[in-house]
């Protein structure tokens, strides 16, 4: 089965139009099979200063400590993806939310624990089950991972998404963001490669959360994703990514 992983950012989940869900309808009547991962970035620093814990990003990444692990975990679970998951039902589509250990669905192990903290990356999809369980509903998932030693780490969502996509083989990623795609100048850049990417990089025109994302993106294009997608519109172009 075709398998289609979108990326919903934060941002996003909040401004999500008719559009979307009328392309999740047309992947459904084609046979595809939807995963999406959901940020919540916004939602997790709101919390967090309401709660009087200091927000730090660095190169884009939440600097996770103990307490904020805690907050990410609750928002993302407990305020994000249920809020999702309503939606995308009130639209009439069978939906599943799920986090990491459902049957182990996402291990993973930390990236720099001394420079971000509780943050990690995906190591393993537990594809099986995924196939086996979810009889064309949508998956919603958050980006968390449960470690060797069943600790939870944060891990950014756009590189989350990537790992996923790249594990489960999908024929596409779609980034959905809170921009029109990668922005130069003023303009969308339609086609972006590998180098041109770097270049625009050094220059600072793609900065902070961009980043992470174009750096994930382009790790799952050359790991056979066929097609990454940066748009904050199913409608609208945005900018699709080359591997050259
Ligand atoms: N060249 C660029 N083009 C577009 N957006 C950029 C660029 N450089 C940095 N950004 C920033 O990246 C943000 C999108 O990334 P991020 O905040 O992580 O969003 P999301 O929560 O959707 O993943 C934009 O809102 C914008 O502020
Ligand atoms: C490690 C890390 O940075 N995790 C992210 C997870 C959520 C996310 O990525 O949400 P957006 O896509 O809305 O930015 C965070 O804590 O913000």
């Amino acid at each position: 089965m075709e398998k289609i992983v979108i990326k919903i950012g934060g941002n996003a989940t909040q401004q999500l139009t008719e559009s979307f869900f009328e392309q999740l309808a047309v992947w459904q009547q084609q046979g595809k099979q939807v995963i999406i991962i959901h940020g919540g970035g916004p939602q997790i620093s709101k919390w967090s200063s309401d709660l009087g814990l200091t927000v730090t990003k660095k190169n884009g990444i939440r600097v996770t400590d103990e307490a904020t692990l805690k907050v990410t975990q609750a928002v993302l679970l407990g305020v994000v993806q249920p809020a999702l998951c309503q939606m995308i039902a009130d639209h009439g589509f069978e939906v599943m939310g799920l986090n990491m250990a459902d049957n182990h669905l996402l291990e993973g192990e930390y990236v720099d624990q001394p420079l971000y903290g509780e943050v990690g990356q995906v190591t393993k999809v537990n594809e099986e089950w995924l196939a086996q369980n979810l009889h064309g509903q949508i998956a919603v998932i958050a980006p968390l991972v449960q470690t060797a030693h069943s600790a939870v780490l944060n891990v950014n969502a756009d590189v989350a998404a990537a790992k996923i996509a790249e594990e489960l083989n999908a024929a596409e990623l779609v980034l959905l963001t809170d921009v029109p795609g990668v922005i130069k100048d003023g303009n969308v850049i339609s086609e972006l490669n590998n180098q041109m990417a770097h270049s625009l990089m050094q220059d600072e025109i793609i900065k902070s959360g961009m980043k992470p994302k174009i750096k994930a993106a382009f790790t799952a294009l050359e790991h056979g994703v066929q097609k990454v997608l940066i748009t904050d519109n199913i409608e609208n172009h945005g900018t699709v990514l080359k591997t050259a």
